[in-house]
């Protein structure tokens, strides 16, 4: 009897797995149409090269909030104005700066009753260290071999400058677009964006924008050899983003000689804690989130034992979590994560350290809230010496949608294919933070995405070394941004064709 149930059980687990297998490889069908019309592609001409090759050149680096380059932010924003005449001349564009640096722009469409949609981006870069390492120096746009080098040439530069060049390309063309939207660049991006962002969202309120049909920010990129057994480049979209929580953690004491120790030192309660929190990551969530459509996606791509893993999260979750782990941005994708960025303590050899502290920096998975990630660091670390702040936090953002009908993410698809027409399109997480904390109450459907391609060993330039875009890829930003406006002119999606038929 017993022998019988084991096997009806078995047999049923088998019938799930192969089910699930079956459904999800199946290539989903292209759902809607809209193509960009007219001339329908920006040549990268020498002058829009040398124009982006120049923007590297601003040394426009936040280092803390309110700790910004103001002389370089300034020259930035003359250059663009300067750089852009039809823009910043339009009867149909208004503009203004926003806190000094910061930029908004309203681009006005023939048809009023649409929607209008914003194009962020961010004109601030984070330092740029260890020189000696750089192929080129960090702030001169010089090309090496087909790449052109850079602070800011993924981060975010390229999307500004792909905008500009864009929208400039539209005006000088007298192509009018059907749909109003604005553009918002901030200039403290890498440290908040209380400044910029916050200020711009405050002024589109009082200009009386209340809602917007979408919003696209920097995000996630389109990759390619990442992911083993998927040859095809993949491109998600962000359509949430992970919390955050900046923790200081310190240790008091009483200083004194060293030649009389106590038996533990501030410093070695301190790391005793840090290294707590390092050797033992927050829990996969694998299978609760917004990663699980992104892995799902891939499934017809893949090889046989993959699609059995990944289409059966349910059962292979902890398999699949330690496979996932083992990469620092698949690993990103499934917990929360702990860097430990900053420690300091002691004020000289012969005192005992009255003071040690650390800076902890948690990027949060959706499905987890501030409290409770600050809860699980105050059992690990088990210690009421151990006082632990929070300097700032934010929970992760909303989901927004990723289905058939969901305008702005169909929108993005469509102009992704355009660009990049053998790519897998997937919903996702953005392991990192933009400025869209500050534009949560125009719109739900928030999508981060960049239209960078990045091959293994490329997202260590990101905040690294050796940043970097290659000159074809330039070209594509500049085509991605020309064709998304294009294709959200259109008043609403086209009716869904389901073929259920392609198995
Ligand atoms: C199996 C996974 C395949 C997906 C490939 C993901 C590769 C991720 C590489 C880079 C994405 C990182 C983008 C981060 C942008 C965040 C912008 C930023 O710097 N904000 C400030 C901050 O977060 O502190
Ligand atoms: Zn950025
Ligand atoms: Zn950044």
């Amino acid at each position: 009897m017993l022998k019988k149930i084991v096997l009806a059980i078995v047999f049923i687990f088998v019938i799930i797995i192969a089910a699930r297998t079956i459904l999800l490889s199946r290539h989903s069908p292209p759902v809607t149409e809209c193509r960009a019309t007219d001339d329908d592609f920006i040549p990268l001409s020498d002058s829009r090269l040398a124009r982006f090759q120049r923007a590297l050149q601003f040394q426009t680096v936040s280092r803390d909030v309110g700790d910004y380059n103001r002389d370089e932010l300034q020259n930035f924003g003359d250059f663009i104005i300067n750089s852009f005449p039809t823009l910043h001349n339009s009867s149909l564009v208004e503009w203004e700066r926003v806190n000094n640096y910061s930029f908004l722009y309203q681009i006005k469409g023939n048809k009023r009753d649409l929607k209008p949609y914003l194009l962020m981006s961010h004109l601030d870069v984070v330092p740029a260290t260890n020189l000696e390492a750089w192929e080129a120096p960090p702030f001169s746009g010089n090309i090496v071999d087909g790449f052109i080098y850079g602070r800011g040439a993924i981060d975010v530069k390229q999307c500004v400058m792909g905008i500009l060049e864009s929208v400039e390309y539209l005006l000088n063309n007298d192509i009018t677009p059907a749909r109003s939207f604005y553009i918002a660049f901030g200039h403290d991006e890498e440290v908040t964006g209380s400044h910029g962002a916050k200020m711009i969202a405050a002024r589109l309120k009082e200009k009386g924008v209340s809602e917007l049909e979408y919003i696209s920010d920097e995000g996630l990129p389109v990759s390619e050899g990442l992911i083993s057994g998927v040859n095809k480049p993949v491109a998600s979209i962000g359509v949430s983003e992970k919390g955050q929580a900046i923790l200081k953690l310190s240790v008091k004491g009483v200083p004194g000689h060293s030649s009389m120790p106590p038996k533990e030192s501030t410093i070695g309660i301190l790391a005793g804690a840090v290294h707590r929190l390092e050797s033992n990551p927050h829990p996969s969530m694998l299978g609760t989130g917004v990663e699980t459509q992104f892995l799902e996606h891939l499934v017809p791509e893949m090889n046989f034992p993959q699609r059995i893993l990944v289409a059966n999260i349910w059962l292979f979750k902890p398999l699949l979590s330690w496979l996932l782990s083992l990469k620092p941005h698949s690993d990103a994708m499934i917990r929360t994560v702990t860097s430990i960025t900053m420690f300091n303590a002691g004020v000289k050899a012969n005192v005992i350290p009255p003071l040690a502290e650390a800076i902890v920096n948690h990027r949060i998975h959706p499905s987890q809230t501030v409290r409770e990630v600050i809860e699980y660091d105050r059992q690990l670390i088990g210690d009421a010496r151990v006082n632990i702040e929070i300097a700032s936090s934010i929970d992760p953002h909303p989901t927004a949608g990723y289905g058939n009908n969901d305008f702005g993410y169909q929108v993005f698809k469509t102009t992704i294919r355009q660009i990049w027409p053998s790519a897998l399109v997937a919903p996702g997480v953005l392991i990192g933070n933009t400025d869209t904390r500050h534009y949560l109450n125009f719109t739900n459907n928030i999508y981060r995405f960049s239209p960078t391609h990045m091959f293994p060993g490329d997202a260590q330039r990101f905040h690294g070394l050796n940043e970097r875009i290659s000159v074809k890829n330039y070209e594509q930003v500049i085509n991605f941004f020309f064709h998304l406006i294009r294709n959200s002119d259109q008043p609403s999606l086209s009716p869904v064709h389901e073929h259920h038929d392609d198995l």
